[in-house]
């Protein structure tokens, strides 16, 4: 059986990577010179950036991928575990260093925040995990489709907590009195892209499974990640094209049968797999001749994106925290950033992340630290949006974020020597994600999750793979997807 994959994202590597494994005949085409997608990087001065994911968590999904397509993951990649998965900043002046280890997690938080702090925390994550164990076999390890819906909601009907009804933030509130828990829980709607008082209360899982899996590092940065997964591609014999944009899926007789790409070229295959965003493969001018999803696609709501700048930075401090969150003043001010982007503009005092490994390869020497700082952001809309390409605007928003860093006592902009800034336009340019969309559609309102495009398409012979389609964004999930979408394809090139 031949396939061909479409974009080779982490998602389009990890499924070629399965597809070869099983033996089939595999081409990646990627239209950008280089793999990775959304896991890119970036050299200055020295200096070696990240310019997207910072954090891995779930490393079993990882590890599957690695030992079911050859050598395992710990021969390939130097895999960290952090001992502090990460530094949170409240307005109030509290600092909470949230241990990598859940069962120390009670006692940090009754330490940092307050006598009782840790009770709530660990009420709600049991709750959380119970979410974990009613859903994640039926629905994130599994397509979506009726009888792994009904599996699942025959589940979920005993789960009176997991309430679908209710908001992320809803069920947050049954457990978490204190604010800054609240705000902590908060944060982790936007792994998804999504506003935490949309975002269903199952998202709960999301914080579950970074506390009991653990915060993770790829030593020498994650772009080793992907050039991994590629190496294994290599290595299983797909053929991995670079500078080759496909233009449009063909479809004989209502059956995938190749792409065309925007040179003109064509190349048939038995099966054809996008790791391209599914509103370009489905929306409006996207890759199919007809559009079998689009009314699905159009109840949903795209995904944030998100402002970047990357810092080289003068000096050196080893006590630097790995993650850092320096939350806005108070729960209001947060709530206005989630108005913000809903209303499409930048947030004048957004929650600002930082990511400042200590890796002595990101850095020109030992006096010297690499900073990734990251703040959520309305998507590239010039149309009715924000027009991120506007003379000025990145750099504005570029100093008001370091402002803000300072006011929240964390002022680097005498030590800068090398400031980058990268806004969802970069990140639309570079990967073809509509307006930068980091996770292609956000998970608000309780049908979001089951919105999302399937990993089999309408179109026979047609498969969906990644962020934007199920089971969600976000390096884990999109793993999934690939290990999802390769078992659909291998079952049903053996009924051919
Ligand atoms: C700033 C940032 C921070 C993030 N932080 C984290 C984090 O800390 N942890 C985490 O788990 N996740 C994080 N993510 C999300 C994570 O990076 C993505 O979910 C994941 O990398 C998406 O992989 P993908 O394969 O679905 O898509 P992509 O990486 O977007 O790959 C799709 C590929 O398809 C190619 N393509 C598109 N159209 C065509 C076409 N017509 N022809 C040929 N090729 C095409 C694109 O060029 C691209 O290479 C972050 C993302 C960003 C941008």
């Amino acid at each position: 059986m031949s396939a061909v994959v479409v974009g080779a994202g982490l998602g389009g590597l990890a499924v070629a990577a399965r597809l070869a494994a099983g033996g089939h005949d595999v081409t990646v085409l990627e239209q950008a010179d280089r793999v990775g997608g959304k896991l890119g990087t970036l050299e200055v001065g020295g200096y070696r950036f990240d310019t997207g994911p910072s954090l891995v968590t779930m490393p079993p999904v990882l590890e599957r991928l690695f030992a079911e397509t050859g050598a395992p993951l710990r021969e390939v990649l130097d895999l960290q575990h952090l001992d502090v998965a990460a530094q949170y900043r409240f307005g109030d002046g509290t600092t909470l260093d949230l241990p990598g280890a859940r069962s120390d997690i009670p006692d940090a938080l009754d330490k940092a925040l307050g006598p009782g702090t840790g009770g709530q925390w660990s009420a709600f994550l049991a709750h959380a995990e119970r979410v974990w164990h009613a859903t994640h076999e039926h629905f994130l390890e599994s397509p979506v489709s009726p009888a792994g819906l009904a599996r699942l909601s025959l589940r979920v009907r005993d789960l009176r907590a997991v309430a679908p009804w209710r908001s992320l933030r809803g069920v947050g509130a049954r457990y978490l009195r204190d604010e800054r828990l609240g705000m902590l829980l908060d944060r982790y709607a936007t792994y998804s892209g999504s506003d935490p008082r949309r975002a269903p209360a199952a998202l709960a899982v999301v914080p579950y499974v970074e506390q009991e899996f653990g915060s993770w590092y790829v030593r020498g940065g994650l772009r080793g990640l992907v050039t991994a997964v590629a190496d294994r591609c290599r290595a299983l014999g797909v053929t991995v094209r670079t500078g080759a944009r496909v233009a449009s899926v063909d479809v004989r007789d209502g059956r995938a049968a190749g792409v065309r790409l925007a040179s003109g070229e064509r190349l048939g295959a038995d099966v054809v797999v996008a790791n391209a965003d599914a509103a370009t493969v489905y929306g409006p001018g996207g890759l199919l001749p007809h559009r079998p999803s689009a009314r699905r696609l159009a109840r949903t709501t795209p995904s944030s994106s998100g402002f970047v700048l990357l810092l080289g930075l003068a000096g050196r401090d080893p006590a630097t925290p790995h993650h850092r969150v320096l939350f806005p003043p108070t729960r209001a001010a947060y709530d206005a950033e989630f108005d913000a982007y809903r209303a499409g503009r930048p947030a004048s005092s957004p929650a600002v992340y930082v990511h400042a490994p200590d890796d002595p390869a990101l850095r020109p020497d030992d006096d010297s630290e690499t900073w990734f700082v990251l703040v959520t952001a309305p998507r590239h809309d010039p149309g009715g949006g924000v027009d991120w390409d506007a003379p000025g605007l990145a750099a504005r928003y570029a100093d008001r974020v370091l402002a803000l860093m300072a006011q929240r006592g964390v002022d680097v902009r005498d030590r800068i020597r090398h400031r980058v800034v990268r806004t969802p336009a970069d990140l639309e340019r570079e990967t073809l994600s509509p307006g930068g969309s980091i996770y292609g559609t956000s998970s608000d309102g309780a049908l979001a999750a089951f919105l999302r495009p399937a990993n089999r398409s309408p179109v026979e012979g047609l498969y969906l793979v990644g962020g934007s389609a199920h089971p969600g964004g976000g390096l884990p999930l999109v793993t999934l997807s690939a290990e999802i979408t390769a078992r659909l394809v291998c079952e049903r090139t053996s009924g051919l």
